[in-house]
């Protein structure tokens, strides 16, 4: 295939076709107008591709304002899934432009009132061209010694506010407890009150010592999201103090500062989707998880967050299912890469998910489980909080229920009184 192809939800009020073709020639060698250059033979090697069109329901009400072409009342707006496919030749397998082309100015067109990115497939040449994950699952069990099941995870809280001392003296806790990962929150990178690396110096000997003690080395997720100076020196400074991961926010990093640090990396990268609603959240704009997870897996991350179920967020359960097997799912049909990587739960997590997290993942126990809130504020304290949530994922993985697992097991009946009442 040496074409790009992208599917869209879209809604307009106007005839779809043509609707669909000012969004393929705006994306491509097309503008308001016809020009002189853009002969037929031009259009033939250059144009985007109109491939497809599925009609499907249509409202009375566009979802998204059109305050510069509002319509009169008793408009029907048509919605459809269309795909559109772009030659490789305009772009190159450049994910940043790959970025400008499918999910660029098209979101603003005078033409929809709703328009949703669903999934994009890309040629081989995008596979060569980017780095893709350094680790994947594979080297993420390798490095933090979990060769089965979920690894249990947390992130620290307060996410802002304590010291590097302070911060340590909580990593102590999970350690105690029996911990496989652990992450900064997003919050909290190189603030003033906990600089990073004082930070990684308070956190690392702990780790080390652990590590002489169980033979695992706990994974930590440094939050290195900076400049990318920074980034690398500060990756440089835990890859030093012998860490094993990094983490970044990736909306705030960019496609280009996660590539350039795949590029330099020696250590897993755990990309976190803070800002995520921004894409998501409404139904008629911005981009599925299927579609904006292939950037950042082709960019290079080894682990992506999924949110969570039972989040404390505003997405469905069915969504983060979805979003965790698209983690899972070759990105490139076989001899390509197939690129997967670490699904990573996260938001409102407890005990209490355990059993539904396992079946929405089909059998499948590749996966990261982070609690903040349901393991910091366990009634038993932080290492018990740990020793929940492993109790939890161990009864689901058996085939026991919760209730029946927490019988014998007090810190699971304490976190299910606490937290699933
Ligand atoms: O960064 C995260 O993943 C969230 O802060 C999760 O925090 P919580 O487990 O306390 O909801
Ligand atoms: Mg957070």
């Amino acid at each position: 295939m040496n074409r790009i192809e992208a599917s869209y939800l879209i809604e307009t009020p106007f005839e779809v076709e043509q609707a669909c073709q000012v969004m393929a020639g705006e994306q491509s060698c097309g503008t308001f107008t016809r020009l002189a250059a853009e002969t037929d033979d031009f259009r033939k090697r250059h144009a985007a591709r109109v491939e497809s069109i599925e009609l499907l329901d249509s409202v009375d009400a566009p979802s998204l304002p059109m305050p510069t072409r509002p319509q009169p009342p008793g408009t029907r707006y048509q919605r459809a899934r269309v795909r559109l496919s772009w030659p490789l030749e305009n772009l190159g397998p450049s994910l940043s432009t790959l970025m400008a082309t499918l999910a660029g100015n098209l979101y603003e067109l005078k033409e929809f009132s709703g328009l949703r990115l669903l999934d994009v497939s890309l040629p081989h040449a995008f596979a060569e061209a980017c780095p893709g994950p350094q680790f994947g699952i594979d080297g993420t069990r390798r490095l933090s010694g979990v060769d089965q099941g979920p690894l249990i995870g947390t992130i620290i809280k307060p996410s802002v506010g304590l010291s590097p001392d302070a911060t340590a003296e909580v990593v102590k806790e999970l350690l105690d407890g029996g911990i496989d990962f652990i992450k900064d929150d997003e919050l909290q990178a190189n603030g003033p009150h906990c600089p990073f690396t004082e930070r990684v110096d308070a956190i690392m000997p702990l780790v080390l010592e652990h590590e002489q003690l169980t033979g695992r080395k706990v994974m930590v997720a440094f939050n290195i999201t900076g400049e990318i100076d920074e980034m690398r020196r500060h990756h440089d400074h835990v890859l030093a103090a012998g860490g094993s991961c990094v983490m970044v926010a990736l909306n705030a990093v960019g496609l280009a500062g996660v590539s350039h640090l795949r590029r330099h990396c020696e250590l897993p990268i755990h990309g976190h989707r803070a800002g995520w609603g921004m894409f998501s959240r409404e139904p008629l704009l911005g981009m599925d998880f299927a579609a904006w997870q292939t950037f950042w897996r082709l960019a290079g991350v080894d682990h992506l967050h999924v949110n969570g179920l039972a989040n404390k967020f505003s997405e469905s359960d069915d969504s983060v299912a979805a979003s965790a097997r698209a983690c899972l799912t070759p990105l490139f049909e076989p001899p390509g890469p197939a690129h997967t990587v670490m699904p990573v739960f996260s938001s409102n997590q407890t005990a209490c998910q355990a059993i539904d997290t396992c079946r929405a993942m089909g059998g499948r126990s590749d996966m990261i489980v982070t609690a903040g809130g349901g393991i910091m504020a366990h009634p038993g304290g932080i290492a018990a909080g740990v020793r929940s949530l492993r109790q939890a994922y161990d009864a689901a993985a058996r085939g026991i229920s919760l209730a029946d697992h927490a019988r014998d097991h007090g810190e699971l009946a304490q976190a299910l009184e606490t937290f699933c009442p």
